[in-house]
C-alpha cells in the first residue's frame, strides 16, 4: 500500500510570491518545480538560485523536474542545494544512468521523465538506477494542457514492475491531472500526482490538495491514505 503523493506545480503559481505560494499548499507530499531552459523545451522559468532561495522558504520537500539540455552538467547541482528530487529527461542524454549516479551521489532521488511519445521498454533495464519515474500524460513546456491518457499504460507496465518486486520506485505523472483525471491515473498505478492549475487555480489550494488524494486514494487498491 502506498499513499497517494500530490506535488502542487509551481508552474501554475504566482512566481513574485513564492514563499507564499508554497505555503497556501501546506500539507502537500512534495512541491514540483519546473526548470525550463527555452532548448529542451519552448518556455523558460527559473533556474538553480530560485530553487536555494524556495529550500530557505518551505518545509516541502522539493522535486525539481529538470527540462533541460545537458542535465549531466546541471543536474547534480539542485541536488547538492538539497533539492529532494532531480528528475530530468531520458531524451535529453545519452548517458542516464551516470546522470542517476551523480544525482544519488549528490544526495538527492533521482528522477527519469519519459516525454509521452517516448516509449518506456527502452529504459525499463535502467529503472533499478533511478527512485522516480516521471510520466508526462502533456508536451513538456507549459500547463493547463488536457491529459493524454494513452500514457498510462507507460504507467501500469512499471506498476506491475514494482508490484512483483522487480523494481523499487515510485510512479509519477505530471500534466493535465485535475478531479476528472486523478482516478484513471491512480487505477493504472501511478504513486505521486503533480498538478498544477488544478491546485493553483481552485480558490483553497489545501483543500484542492487533499480533494486529489482522497480521490486517488479511492479509485486504487494499491493506495491508501496515511496521516
Ligand atoms: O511539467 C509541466 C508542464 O511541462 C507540468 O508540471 C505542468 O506544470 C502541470 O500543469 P497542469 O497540467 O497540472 O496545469
Amino acid at each position: 500500500m502506498a499513499h497517494p503523493m500530490i506535488a502542487p506545480s509551481i508552474l501554475s503559481a504566482d512566481f513574485a510570491r513564492l514563499a507564499d505560494e508554497a505555503a497556501a499548499v501546506a500539507g502537500s507530499d512534495w512541491l514540483h518545480v519546473d526548470v525550463m531552459d527555452a532548448h529542451f523545451v519552448p518556455n523558460l522559468t527559473l533556474g538553480l538560485p530560485v530553487v536555494q532561495s524556495l529550500l530557505k522558504a518551505t518545509d516541502i520537500p522539493l522535486d525539481c523536474h529538470l527540462m533541460i539540455d545537458n542535465p549531466g552538467r546541471w543536474a547534480p547541482p539542485y541536488a547538492e542545494a538539497g533539492a529532494h528530487n532531480v528528475t530530468f529527461h531520458a531524451e535529453a542524454t545519452d548517458d542516464p544512468i551516470a546522470v542517476a549516479r551523480d544525482i544519488r551521489a549528490a544526495g538527492a532521488k533521482a528522477g527519469l521523465s519519459v516525454k509521452p511519445g517516448t516509449p518506456i521498454e527502452p529504459y525499463l533495464e535502467i529503472l533499478k538506477e533511478f527512485d522516480t519515474l516521471l510520466v508526462m500524460s502533456v508536451e513538456p513546456g507549459f500547463g493547463g494542457q488536457s491529459f493524454m491518457p494513452e500514457v498510462l499504460s507507460k504507467a501500469a507496465a512499471v506498476r506491475k514492475l514494482v508490484d512483483s518486486g522487480e523494481l523499487t520506485l515510485l510512479v509519477e505523472i505530471d500534466g493535465g491531472i485535475n478531479v476528472d483525471t486523478v482516478e484513471a491515473a491512480a487505477e493504472a498505478g501511478v504513486d505521486c500526482f503533480v498538478a498544477g492549475s488544478a491546485v493553483y487555480g481552485a480558490a483553497d489550494p489545501a483543500a484542492a490538495v487533499r480533494g486529489l488524494r482522497a480521490q486517488a486514494a479511492a479509485a486504487s487498491p494499491h493506495l491508501t491514505i496515511v496521516q
